[in-house]
């Protein structure tokens, strides 16, 4: 797999190379391109954005620096990705969609986003998923793209040391996952649920499902899909 980044920050993904990622890259798995936008500016103050049309506070992302920048990464393989906080969500599903593609290109946004014509143009001519990390509103889409860079990567085969791992996971069944424990098996006058110290593995098996049914209806009943 390829990612590439457009930001104006590009700084902010240095991080890529020790996190979970830098092994990945170092294995060669997933490869890496960090691009600053206002390489793709012609005027002497590297402009990337402008007062927007119609009015209304802050500033807009201009077509052009954009357009050059994706013009030189894009081919009909590629999936643009765009956070926004107006973007459908970005679910465990989309993780494990887009953790099979060959080539995935995050459009970091900034100011009050990116002019509508950019996501317009390039649906046209490529796969593009306009998405967001939660509702809330971040500065950028920096911290978004991190977010799913990492749901995305750890989900390729051979980023993550056990693959068993990723299948218990929450929302990967549709359901939060189960409680966890560890030694020591009492703490501070706390127990560890009997049945996990059994050795009855089917016995285990039906409560933690139990648990993991009894949380999601809990925390999260939106996530139990309606008969
Ligand atoms: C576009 O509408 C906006 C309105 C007010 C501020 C901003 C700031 N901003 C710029 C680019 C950008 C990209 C992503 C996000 C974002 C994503 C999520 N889940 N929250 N916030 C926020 C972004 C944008």
């Amino acid at each position: 797999m390829r990612l590439d980044i457009v930001t104006i920050f590009p700084e902010f993904f240095g991080v890529l190379d020790v996190s979970l990622l830098g092994r990945a890259r170092a294995a060669g798995v997933i490869e890496v391109g960090v691009h600053d936008l206002r390489d793709h500016t012609h005027d002497r103050h590297r402009t990337v954005d402008d007062t927007p049309y119609g009015g209304g506070a802050g500033m807009v992302m201009k077509p052009e620096p954009w357009g050059e920048a994706l013009d030189a990464l894009l081919t009909p393989r590629s999936v643009l990705i765009v956070p926004s906080p107006a973007g459908h969500p970005f679910t465990q599903r989309q993780a494990r969609e887009l953790a099979v593609r060959e080539h995935l290109v995050f459009a970091c946004g900034r100011y009050e986003g990116i002019d509508q014509r950019v996501v317009d143009h390039y649906s046209e001519r490529t796969e593009v998923r306009v998405l967001s990390i939660g509702d809330y509103v971040l500065n950028g889409g920096e911290v978004a793209t991190m977010a799913m860079i990492e749901a995305i990567a750890r989900l390729v085969p051979g980023v993550v040391g056990n693959p068993e791992s990723l299948t218990e996971e929450s929302h990967e069944d549709g359901l939060l996952e189960y409680p966890s424990y560890t030694k020591p098996a009492s703490w501070r006058g706390l127990e560890v649920p009997p049945v996990l110290l059994s050795g009855n593995h089917g016995a285990v098996a039906d409560w933690r499902r139990e648990q993991q049914l009894a949380r999601t209806r809990a925390i999260r009943p939106d996530l139990i899909e309606k008969p």
